[in-house]
């Protein structure tokens, strides 16, 4: 396909998923199926103008006076692709596949700069009722963490150390221009492609299926090494999912001491079984209500790890729909799940032991708000410093990027990709007295 087909196709896509409030994923997965003709280097690059153009649909739609597939795609092509408008008229010329040339207003729009008088969540490309919670988490700079939410975030892998490490993944990946993440010692980083190209396919290397490395933000790479660090033989992760933490905890933990991973709903579960023995890990038994509950950890456990459910701001850059479908409301049932999770998973920790609260959120009420309630209702819980977990866990003290992350008041990590340039993510630290 030329251009001008890949734009008609992201056109009829984006109406299909904003008429119809549908996931991208499935919008695209049913053009792929209804197009069967199309490359995969059409498929990508129809994708990435589908995604770009949701990433910043408020400023789009504000310079070009229109909230359509049409308004955004071009918008996008134009003013994120790098393209100007001799670019444009070229390739809805030269295609009957292509859209129609260009009106006279198009024109002027694509031409100017973003038009005066935007608000800042349009600036910021965020949901204008999630906007309060912004500027109460960053004040003067939500519209540049709203801006680098936006951007396309880079493959993040977390080398697996039971297996192999950083040099080996490194040489075994060098194709693809890997290199070193500056704050997880474990993590290696490929950069976000541009314009039409996409991220190499890494499930398909030899290095993955040897179990080398897992796919995983540095940000949940930190929070792992954090939670890893607090030491112990028990360790509970309460809200495993498919196993992204479990897997890292177990790295670290080098197969010794047990770890317990569990979720309220075990289909979450997915194909963590073949995870775990792909990487070589042994010291994993999965709990849940179906099965095996946690009742004889009551009070027991070292460490337990709550990777919360929450609003997913924080992984906006890898899923840009999701900012658009996330609901009002939405925020009021995380925090409610968010409390009960808190509460059940704080009666496993035994006394001196430690509780970790993470969350993908950048949002101070599923943040700071939880873990200041949740003190206030638990007493016997303090905030416990995490650069002595950091140290514990790699015999090094916190990098710069990550004391930032920390703050001045030094309690929980708070990370941002416009800060830390990993995802948005949270992490709090509690010990419960002896
Ligand atoms: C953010 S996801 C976990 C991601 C996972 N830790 C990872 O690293 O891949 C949150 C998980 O919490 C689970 N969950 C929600 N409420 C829960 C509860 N009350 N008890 C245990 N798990 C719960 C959800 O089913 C979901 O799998």
């Amino acid at each position: 396909m030329k251009d001008g087909g890949r734009l008609m196709a992201a056109i009829e896509i984006i109406d299909d998923i904003l008429s119809r409030r549908r996931p991208a994923a499935d919008a695209l997965k049913d053009w792929g199926l209804a197009h069967r003709f199309a490359g995969s280097g059409d498929r990508a690059a129809i994708g990435n103008l589908v995604f770009d153009a949701l990433r910043r649909r408020l400023s789009l739609a504000w310079r070009m006076g229109d909230d359509n597939g049409r308004a955004l795609v071009l918008g996008a092509y134009v003013t994120m692709w790098g393209k100007d408008l001799a670019d444009l008229d070229a390739v809805l010329g030269d295609d009957r596949h292509a859209p129609e040339p260009l009106g006279d207003a198009e024109r002027a729009a694509l031409a100017g700069e973003v038009r005066d008088g935007a608000p800042d969540h349009v600036l910021a490309d965020v949901p204008d009722w999630l906007w309060p919670e912004f500027v109460a988490a960053f004040g003067e700079r939500a519209v540049d963490e709203g801006r680098a939410l936006a951007d396309r975030a880079p493959l993040d892998l977390r080398v697996n150390t039971l297996k192999a490490d950083r040099e080996k993944v490194m040489k075994a990946l060098s194709r693809f221009g890997a290199v070193e993440t500056p704050l997880s010692p474990v993590g290696l980083r490929i950069a976000a492609p541009d314009g039409p190209k996409r991220l190499p396919h890494v499930q398909s290397e030899d290095a993955f299926r040897k179990g080398w490395f897992e796919i995983q933000d540095e940000a949940s790479q930190l929070a792992a090494l954090l939670a890893g660090g607090l030491g112990g033989g028990q360790t509970v992760d309460y809200c495993a999912g498919a196993g992204g933490k479990t897997l890292a905890l177990a790295a670290q933990s080098r197969n010794a001491g047990q770890i317990y991973a569990h979720d309220a709903d075990q289909r979450r579960f997915g194909d963590i079984r073949e995870r775990l023995k792909r990487a070589g890990v042994r010291n994993v038994q999965l709990r849940g209500p179906d099965g095996d509950t946690l009742s004889d950890l009551e009070g027991r456990a070292d460490t337990v790890l709550v990777d919360a459910p929450c609003t997913g701001t924080g992984t906006w850059r890898r899923r840009p729909d999701a900012k658009w479908r996330v609901a009002p409301g939405a925020l009021e049932l995380r925090i409610a799940e968010q409390e009960a999770v808190l509460a059940e998973a704080a009666r496993l920790v035994k006394p001196g032991g430690h509780l970790v609260y993470a969350t993908c959120s950048l949002l101070a009420a599923e943040n700071e708000g939880r873990i200041a309630a949740f003190l206030d209702a638990n007493p016997g819980f303090r905030l416990a410093a995490p650069g002595d977990a950091w140290l514990a866990a790699t015999g090094e003290a916190m990098p710069e990027g990550l004391r930032a992350a920390v703050g001045d008041r030094g309690d929980c990590a708070r990370l941002t990709p416009a800060t830390s340039g990993t995802d948005g993510f949270f992490v709090a630290l509690m010990q419960r007295a002896e």
